[in-house]
């Protein structure tokens, strides 16, 4: 199943205020996207987009070249698991399930029954009734058995316990291992889920700051530490060098530990190893910290 989707020149506004501003990208089946950015960044909204849940105030969101929203073909394609709120359901879990056999032809009942097993959810009892945990974990059982081609969770573990999380995070791998598709995971989690990801994007104040594969973005940043002196020399101009830039510094005792967003000069190498600095890898989360701190 071969499925694209695309934003071209997206933006979203909320009456004066602009949510989202012209955000580009192209995304493929068989890849987990990771969706991060800080509170307001504009995920949600984007995720709306995507799933034709809102329209653009501009621009186009594609789903295989046709505009999503008001698209039902399109929107049969997607599952858009968010927070629900369940106050007023007094339906069960099997009533649920019946509604989903009935309007999505790609409901799997056997899966969700054999997820409801694993999630220890109840069946007699009325949705409502659900703790926060329970009620995500439903989402997440539908979310998965759906097996629509494009499948989209927004922070959809909340409330979970780390066993559930592990839970819903083995059945995402294991589900794109069966059933290849296009997942997006918006989340804030972000150094508990990072191994899920194939590509990660970051919004920043409704702006697309990065849209690249998991393992060449990490690869974009380095750490060194060693005494101050040392450290303090080999990162004087590394500015000047190949726009390398020095994320963050810290400082205990002697000893310094920088943070650079970029790939260490040539250059340098020789006086990093002269100099016995340790040069480590950051992760997705000091990355996320650091480039969405503050400023533009
Ligand atoms: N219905 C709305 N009316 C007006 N402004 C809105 C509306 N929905 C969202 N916004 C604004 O749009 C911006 C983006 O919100 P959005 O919910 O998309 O962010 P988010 O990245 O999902 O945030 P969080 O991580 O906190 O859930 C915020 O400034 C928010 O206040």
């Amino acid at each position: 199943m071969t499925r694209k989707v695309e934003a071209k020149n997206v933006s979203v506004s909320y009456k004066e205020f602009e949510a989202l501003s012209d955000i580009n990208f192209s995304l493929e089946n068989g890849k987990i996207y990771g969706l991060i950015g800080r509170n307001g960044a504009g995920k949600t909204s984007l995720l709306s987009v995507v799933a034709g849940y809102r329209n653009v105030t501009s621009g186009e969101m594609q789903i295989d070249g046709e505009s999503v929203f008001e698209n039902e073909k399109a929107m049969s394609q997607i599952t858009f698991v968010h927070q629900t709120d369940y106050k007023d359901e007094y339906d069960t879990i099997n009533e649920f399930f019946e509604l989903a056999e009935r309007y999505r032809h790609t409901f799997d009942r056997k899966y969700a029954e054999q997820l409801v097993e694993l999630f220890q959810l109840p069946k007699d009892k009325a949705l409502r009734k659900f703790s926060t945990g329970m009620q995500s974990a439903f989402n997440v059982t539908i979310g998965l058995a759906n097996r629509t081609p494009i499948t989209i969770f927004d922070e959809a573990y909340q409330g979970m316990d780390a066993p559930t999380r592990e839970i819903f995070y083995k059945e995402i791998l294991e589900e794109q291992a069966r059933y290849p598709r296009l997942f997006i995971l918006a989340t804030h989690l972000v150094s508990e889920m990072e191994y899920l990801f194939d590509e990660v994007i970051i919004i920043h104040k409704g702006k697309l700051l990065v849209q690249e594969e998991m393992d060449s973005f990490i690869q974009k940043g380095f750490s060194l530490t060693g005494a101050i002196s040392d450290v303090d020399e080999v990162i004087s101009g590394l500015d000047a060098l190949a726009g390398l830039n020095v994320l963050s510094e810290q400082q205990l005792g002697g000893t310094k530990s920088v943070m650079v967003y970029g790939k260490l000069p040539k250059e340098k190498e020789d006086d990093v190893k002269r100099k016995g600095l340790e040069i480590g890898n950051v992760s997705l989360h000091d990355l996320f910290i650091q480039l969405t701190k503050g400023g533009e």
